[in-house]
């Protein structure tokens, strides 16, 4: 059965503008984050702290924080890898934090510098900073559905992953099929492996769309009692350590198919168009929503 209302999380800001090339002015980025807020999106991912020598995009994570004219009701988090960004974060008023460990060890050593053990272990010391903060942690798993490096993942090592986030305080896992390789088969694979050990309230689908099949794997979340979906405005993004890979899912096409589905979400699909249309403008880049697209042609 589909669920009668989804979370959107909104990660454009980090996830969709943390592999642009050039410079993004702070003031582009502020633009962004209150269109999204002013569209009714209530979980806002907007930066991320980590180390800026490998992404300079997400360096301006403070300036930006400082910078949110904050809506009521609006949540923004920041990725915070180890000790050092939770600090940052916290400082910064992020007020969710998100950890975020590696179903591959190919990709724990590129993405965080060490093996999956070694990402749980500093992920522990967050967890135990948050709490003591009372500041709201979320967890990530990347590679769900295949990594770059090493090819097929296997949900066991997803599920003992997501059982240790959760121990360590994780309030939800969102599950990252970081380079978008998964198929519908693929989601419903991993599914049935983890939703006996963990409720499905407790999940989060995090979709790429390099093969075009990011809604399809949603849709098929949803069927299995999946709630929460990530995606990124215009479908912005890539992974600095996933070459090829493209963005999230485009927030606008998840809204249209949540409004085709007749599934409540809160959010305004015209003024999160709007939102894209305008980033995408101030990048230079063409928009990734096949529904902002349609909609925007429309006469
Ligand atoms: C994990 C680290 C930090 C290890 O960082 P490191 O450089 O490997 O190791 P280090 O701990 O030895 O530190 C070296 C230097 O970095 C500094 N440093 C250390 N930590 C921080 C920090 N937090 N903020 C600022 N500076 C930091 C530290 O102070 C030191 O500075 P130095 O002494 O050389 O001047 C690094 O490898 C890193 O930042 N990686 C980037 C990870 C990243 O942002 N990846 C992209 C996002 S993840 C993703 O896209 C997947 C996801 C979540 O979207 C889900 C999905 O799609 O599947």
């Amino acid at each position: 059965m589909l669920p009668a209302r989804v979370d959107i999380v909104e990660v454009g800001p980090r996830d969709g503008l943390q592999n642009e090339p050039g410079t993004i002015a702070l003031a582009d980025k502020l633009a962004l984050i209150h269109a999204l807020a002013d569209a009714g999106l209530t979980r806002i991912e907007a930066g991320a702290f980590v180390n800026p020598k490998w992404v300079p995009q997400m360096a301006d994570s403070e300036a930006v924080f400082a910078g949110i004219e904050r809506t009521l009701g609006v949540r923004y988090s920041a990725l915070t890898p180890n000790r050092k960004g939770f600090e940052r974060a916290q400082a910064a008023g992020a007020d969710e934090v998100a950890i975020f460990a590696a179903a591959s060890e190919a990709f724990s050593e590129k993405n965080l510098n060490c093996s999956i053990a070694e990402s749980l272990d500093r992920f522990a010391e967050v967890a135990r900073a948050a709490r003591e903060h009372a500041i709201p942690l979320r967890g990530y798993i990347s590679c769900v559905l295949g990594c770059p490096y090493s090819g097929e993942v296997e949900p066991t090592l997803c599920l003992d992953i997501a059982q240790e986030l959760l121990a360590m305080g994780c309030y939800e896992i969102s599950l990252g099929d970081t380079i978008g390789v998964g198929t519908a088969a693929h989601t419903e694979r991993l599914l049935e492996h983890l939703l006996p050990h963990i409720h499905a309230d407790k999940l989060a689908v995090h979709m790429h769309d390099t093969y075009g099949q990011g809604l399809t794997n949603i849709y098929r979340a949803l069927q299995m009692g999946i709630a929460v979906v990530d995606s990124s405005v215009a479908g912005l993004g890539g992974c600095p350590y996933a070459k090829g890979a493209s963005g999230n899912v485009a927030t606008e096409d998840v809204l249209y198919l949540l409004n085709g589905l007749g599934i409540e979400h809160g959010a305004d699909l015209h003024k999160v168009m709007h939102a894209g249309a305008r980033i995408c403008e101030r990048l230079n880049k063409s928009n990734n929503s096949r529904a902002a697209k349609a909609l925007l042609s429309k006469p």
